[in-house]
């Protein structure tokens, strides 16, 4: 079936949709080469139609091992060349057949250089994926459509679950977190509780945590204030350590501010210095927010990270307390993996009291 991406600010892009289901959202792209599953799993992307710049997606296939949640959260889907035909020792599925079944909007055959130089250039917009014989009054109504801002509560998890471990006791505050982090802070020994994004201060710190981590996740971070406040009751009490949405929230919570970038970082090709040792790490990302620079003054926190490209804060940690936390995905592994030594550092900060 035919179908049209229309932007915001009225440009249309054509192509074929998968299925008849058409999507509205903010329209990001991200520059990954692979990754796809893997993007259409996290749950940051929830509220988003993702575009993604590889001019062929879905030559690996799709595979169980690479889901990052128990179900896509992405709006939609904006692919250049369609892969029907995946040859890959691990593939399960094609990546036609995994959208199809479950119901995830997609467009393909379409111009994403095209939409991807719009975007860099008018910043993020608002879009809609839509069949090509909708009518001008669907497209407005939409359109006209307000973006959902409880996004974390859609992807948090409902209940509280256990990974058993024999070394320090972590709670997860799940804001929408990533299977990997959670295999990651496993895999170097860690005992995890994950709960809710609006669990208390109170209830947490009654589980007698060694650690709190807190995790990545989709929306604006000044859409949670709730959370802002548990969080700040808990800095100090325990070691900390945020990723992604949860640095932004450790930076709310400490009274600094975040702001809205033009077009984000969004792919698995990230350069970052590491300002301790100077060197550069080759980071997966995925934000379209960011902690604003001058708002650090006066807050004990030091920046250790940031990115080559265009100079923006991706790590911090504090001065006087046991907490650090980094914008990018550390999780990640794209290929090489540079920065699986920030989970060792964690583990450094809950083991050394003992
Ligand atoms: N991956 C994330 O945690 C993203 C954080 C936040 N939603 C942003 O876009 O900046």
């Amino acid at each position: 079936m035919k179908g049209k991406l229309i932007l915001e600010d009225g440009s249309v892009f054509y192509g074929n949709m998968l299925q008849e289901a058409g999507a509205v959202g903010e329209v990001v792209f991200n520059t990954g080469m692979t990754g796809y599953q893997e993007i259409l799993t996290d749950p940051s992307y929830c509220g988003q139609i993702v575009t993604l710049t590889y001019p062929l997606i879905g030559n690996y296939g799709t595979a169980g091992l690479f889901e990052q949640a128990r179900q896509s959260y992405v709006r939609g889907f904006v692919i250049s060349e369609l892969c029907t035909e995946p040859s890959n020792w691990q593939a399960e599925n094609s990546l036609a057949d995994y959208l199809k079944a479950r119901n995830i909007p997609c467009i393909y055959g379409v111009d994403t250089r095209a939409i991807t130089r719009r975007i860099r250039s008018h910043g993020t917009m608002k879009g809609i994926i839509a069949p090509e014989s909708a009518s001008k009054a669907q497209i407005a109504e939409l359109m006209a459509r307000p973006p959902k801002l409880d996004v974390v509560h859609e992807v948090t998890t409902k209940e509280i679950y256990q990974m058993p471990n024999d070394g320090p006791h972590v709670v997860v505050m799940d804001f929408g977190v990533k299977r990997n982090i959670l295999h990651s802070l496993h895999k170097i020994g860690c005992r995890l509780t994950v709960v809710p994004a609006y669990t208390t201060a109170r209830e947490i710190l009654a589980m007698q945590p060694d650690g709190i981590f807190l995790s990545n996740g989709p929306g604006d971070p000044k859409d949670v204030p709730e959370a802002i406040a548990e969080i700040r009751e808990l800095i100090g009490q325990k070691p900390m350590f945020g990723i992604c949405l949860g640095h932004q929230l450790i930076a709310l919570a400490l009274g600094a501010d975040t702001y809205k970038l033009k077009f984000g970082h969004r792919g698995s090709n990230q350069p970052v210095k590491n300002l301790r040792t100077g060197r550069v790490h080759i980071t997966s990302q995925n934000h379209g927010y960011s902690v604003d620079e001058a708002s650090l003054a006066g807050k004990n926190l030091v920046i250790t990270h940031r990115a080559v490209n265009d100079g923006t804060v991706e790590g911090m940690s504090h001065k006087d307390i046991p907490l650090f936390c980094i914008q990018y995905h550390p999780e990640a592994a794209p290929g090489p993996d540079d920065n699986t030594y920030l989970f060792n550092e964690f583990w450094t900060l809950l083991t050394q009291g003992e």
